[in-house]
């Protein structure tokens, strides 16, 4: 396994490719009671077609929210995201959460099937695409199966095979293997990045694990405390494809991970200050000591 130095950068710009997700000045703002919720605030990224980009950044930070943005399931407050689209065929995108994205009254095949036929993909397409993933991630005998006859990292490979099946633009994934045990998503991360490999789809992944975001990007970016903002950017030198085990040998991967949690540490602790901070005017409002 070669590596390079990593690079981080401040730059909130990767001059590599044309953008394949362009987000420009956006910002976020929930209004709750008298006092607005800064979730978002100028956040500026260019994603380029096929790269797995990772976001990690402390709770709250609005990671969810930007990736709903993304999703077009939320709208911004101010500036916008573009996802280029190559194929008007295909959906812009696919999600998969920490939790159950799958269907629980159809099996596992029907579920993988879901998207293609919902946009009528001829039958023999769909026995291709579904039979493919399902195979790429050992799901054949389970095809008849439903959900609640599954484990959640078989759950998770359903979601896995689903997304990629659909054949978006672009994938998006929030935590999608934080419920899972940690023999479980070492074997998700390979999964993954076995079935990444074949086409290189345009990822943008959020987790909370530092070495999770280290194993699986090509460039993270790292969120400050709310209002989330883009704190740093660090490109991962890694060649592909990984070896998700053999990269912990790596002495560049510890130095990597530290260099994230450098970036990440003061953002935690704010976070918990103000969490504490909270709880401690709550307290005051119930026993009214205002
Ligand atoms: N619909 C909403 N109404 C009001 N506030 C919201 C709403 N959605 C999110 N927020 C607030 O916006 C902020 C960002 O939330 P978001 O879920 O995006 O953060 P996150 O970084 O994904 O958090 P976590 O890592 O804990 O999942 C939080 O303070 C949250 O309470």
């Amino acid at each position: 396994m070669t590596t390079a130095d990593s690079k981080t950068t401040n730059s909130t710009r990767a001059p590599v490719a044309p953008a394949k997700i362009a987000i420009t000045g956006l910002g976020r703002v929930f209004p709750v009671r008298k006092q607005d919720v800064v979730a978002l605030d100028d956040i500026n990224i260019d994603i380029p077609a096929g790269q797995f980009f990772v976001i990690v950044g402390p709770s709250g930070c609005g990671k969810t929210t930007l990736l709903r943005i993304i999703a077009g399931l939320e709208t911004p407050s101010s500036g916008q995201v573009t996802v280029e689209a190559s194929d008007g065929d295909r959906p812009l995108n696919s999600m998969i959460f920490q939790g159950d994205s799958i269907f629980p009254w159809m099996t596992v095949w029907d579920n993988a099937a879901y998207g293609l036929k919902a946009r009528g993909a001829p039958d023999s397409q769909v026995r291709d695409t579904v039979g493919h993933y399902l195979d790429k991630t050992g799901l054949t005998h389970f095809a008849d199966a439903y959900p609640h006859q599954l484990s959640g990292g078989m759950r998770q490979r359903v979601s896995i095979a689903r997304a990629f099946a659909n054949d978006p633009e672009v994938l998006l994934m929030d935590e999608p293997f934080s419920a899972l045990d940690e023999q479980n998503k070492t074997l998700l991360q390979e999964e993954l990045l076995r079935v990444w490999e074949e086409n290189r789809k345009t990822v943008v992944y959020i987790t909370h694990s530092v070495d999770e975001a280290v194993t699986l990007g090509d460039r993270i970016m790292v969120m400050t405390a709310r209002p989330g903002r883009a704190k740093t950017f660090v490109d991962v030198p890694f060649e592909r494809p990984r070896d998700v085990l053999g990269l912990r040998h790596v002495p560049e991967y510890g130095d990597m991970v530290y260099e994230i949690w450098d970036h990440l540490r003061d953002e935690v602790k704010q976070t918990q200050r103000a969490a504490v901070a909270n709880a401690g005017s709550r307290k005051r409002r119930l026993l009214g000591k205002r």
